[in-house]
């Protein structure tokens, strides 16, 4: 079994198979201070595929996951060097503008943050601040989003309930349909099931294969069985590199590096 090469470029694996690519980071490097938590990141995303991140923790697959859509420029003295490439532009380049970017690559963080407001207003209020007011398209996507995330069946008669009386399954749900009401093509998450319990956990899974068909989904997770349910492609990180990445099977059953192998089989550390 190989050592790992600190400097593939797994874009190049990617780019060979003519796959199309929804997006790809080249040598992405992320300081905290002085920390560099991501050391040379060099990876590509199929359009409509699940590609989890996964790695023992601190190896900074947060960090990389919050790069793809600059959430890292909230936090102080954070630098992001390298090229994120989507739709033909480099969205880490100073002039982009952030808030409209989001509107492409959205975000569902580790624990559900619903807003303290109704379900309804949960979904419209960021589609509002965009400029749509027209009732009739807005619940329309209500609708259509809350049907992706499998929750209409659960609130449809509840819209101006407030979000905070779901359950955390249901929140997560809602907060996946607030993202997706933004019709992103890419959708990140930072480890959405973690706070959930299985039954809540296994819904969360089937609502991200069925979306599947729309977006291109990229997602943090340390569970081993979830990225092996759910993904197409694995990224391995270890000690802030993407040191290994395939699709899912091979990495779960002949991963060609032995941290990686010692990683998926329980053996780390
Ligand atoms: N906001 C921050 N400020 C300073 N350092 C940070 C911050 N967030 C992460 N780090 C550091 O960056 C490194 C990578 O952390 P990150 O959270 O990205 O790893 P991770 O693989 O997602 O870990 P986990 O699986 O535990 O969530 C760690 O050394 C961590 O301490």
């Amino acid at each position: 079994m190989k050592e790992y090469d600190v400097n593939q470029r797994h874009i190049v694996d990617l780019k060979q198979t003519g796959k199309e690519i929804a997006l790809y980071t080249d040598d992405i490097h992320v300081w905290y201070g002085q920390n560099e938590a991501i050391k040379g990141v060099s990876l590509a995303f199929e359009k409509n595929k699940i590609t989890s991140l996964i790695g023992p923790s601190g190896c900074g697959k947060s960090t990389y996951l919050r790069s793809l859509n600059r959430m890292n420029d909230e936090i102080n003295d954070t630098k992001v060097t390298g090229s994120i490439m989507y739709a033909e532009t480099d969205v880490n380049q100073p002039n982009i503008d952030v808030y409209e970017m989001r509107k492409h690559i959205g975000m569902v963080f580790q624990k559900p943050n619903p807003f303290s407001k109704s379900i309804y207003d949960n979904i419209t209020f960021a589609l509002k601040q965009h400029g749509l007011k027209d009732k009739k398209q807005l619940d329309e996507i209500v609708e259509t989003s809350l049907k992706q995330a499998a929750l209409w069946d659960q609130v449809k008669d509840n819209l101006n309930k407030s979000a905070l009386a779901l359950s955390g399954g249901q929140q997560q749900r809602l907060c996946i349909a607030r993202a997706i009401a933004m019709k992103p093509d890419i959708l990140l998450l930072d480890e959405p099931a973690s706070a959930l319990d299985p039954i809540s956990t296994s819904k969360v899974e089937e609502t991200l294969i069925n979306l599947k068909d729309d977006y291109t989904i990229i997602i943090v997770t340390h569970n081993m069985q979830q990225a092996s349910r759910i993904s197409d492609y694995t990224a391995f990180f270890y000690l802030g590199h993407a040191i290994e990445y395939d699709k899912t099977r091979k990495i779960f059953t002949r991963p060609k590096i032995q941290a990686t192998e010692d990683y998926v089989s329980g053996h780390f550390g």
